[in-house]
């Protein structure tokens, strides 16, 4: 079976600095791939390569049959790269449905409207539909972006650290929204974490990362535990 993304030997740098050392990471269609490493591991560095954001410097990103060279974000976005980024970014001054409606710029005409199985997963959304997205809480506005990643209808949803300052029922919430999108929606799903113990409720594949490389990988179900928690030590 193709893949759904394949990350084969990525460097990506600031500057002089080296953030990505040949990072090769394989997502699987409808499964939940998990990446998990403690702060500045790069973690964010290879979402933002995936999304177009940062440019690699050497190895290549295919998407389904593609390989995305210099493809821009707009353009990923519009293939079926959907993209959480950490802390959220929602709009703070526009309205929750104005901030759901951000999504339809890469949709044609006759899709830009919000599914409704959103609210379903999210209802706390649709009864804020008219408030400011800056007026939510951290839990309310992470369910905004993933809302928000779902309305561009991705074929890969991928998310930067959802659980970070977020209340356990919440993070149970978005937990069960992940697991949902998978099972039902046949998405395939990265998750970039420092959440050992949530990757492990839901993820299927996990790698684990530390100072730009990828130091372990394999199935959820048969993690080496004390290696990782190794690496997740600071
Ligand atoms: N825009 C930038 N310019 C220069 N260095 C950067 C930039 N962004 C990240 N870095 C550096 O690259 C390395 C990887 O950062 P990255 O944000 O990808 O890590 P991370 O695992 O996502 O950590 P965090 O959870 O803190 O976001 C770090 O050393 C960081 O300081």
């Amino acid at each position: 079976m193709t893949a759904a993304l394949t990350i084969n030997m990525i460097d990506l740098h600031y500057g002089a600095a080296q953030a990505l050392k040949g990072i090769s990471i394989t997502c699987q269609p409808g499964r939940i791939t998990s990446v998990l490493g403690r702060n500045g591991v790069g973690k964010s560095s290879t979402l933002r390569a995936i999304t177009g954001i940062n440019h690699i410097s050497a190895g290549d990103i295919t998407f389904g049959d593609e390989v995305l060279k210099r493809t821009p974000p707009y353009k990923r976005a519009r293939m079926g790269i959907g993209y959480v980024p950490q802390g959220r970014e929602i709009f703070p001054l526009l309205t929750v449905k104005e901030n759901l409606e951000t999504g339809y710029a890469g949709l044609a005409r006759a899709d830009r409207n919000i599914p409704d199985y959103i609210f379903e997963l999210f209802p706390v959304l649709k009864s804020m539909l008219g408030r400011r997205g800056g007026d939510l809480s951290g839990g309310q506005q992470q369910q905004l972006a993933i809302g928000r990643a779902l309305v561009t209808r991705p074929k890969v949803l991928v998310l930067d650290e959802p659980t970070e300052g977020i209340q356990p029922s919440i993070i149970k919430d978005i937990g069960r929204a992940l697991q949902f999108l998978r099972d039902e929606k046949g998405m395939t799903i990265l998750l970039v974490e420092q959440f050992l113990d949530f990757c492990r409720e839901i993820a299927d594949d996990i790698y684990v990362m530390d100072r730009g490389e990828i130091m372990h990988s394999g199935p959820a179900s048969d993690l080496d535990l004390p290696e990782v928690r190794r690496h997740l030590m600071v």
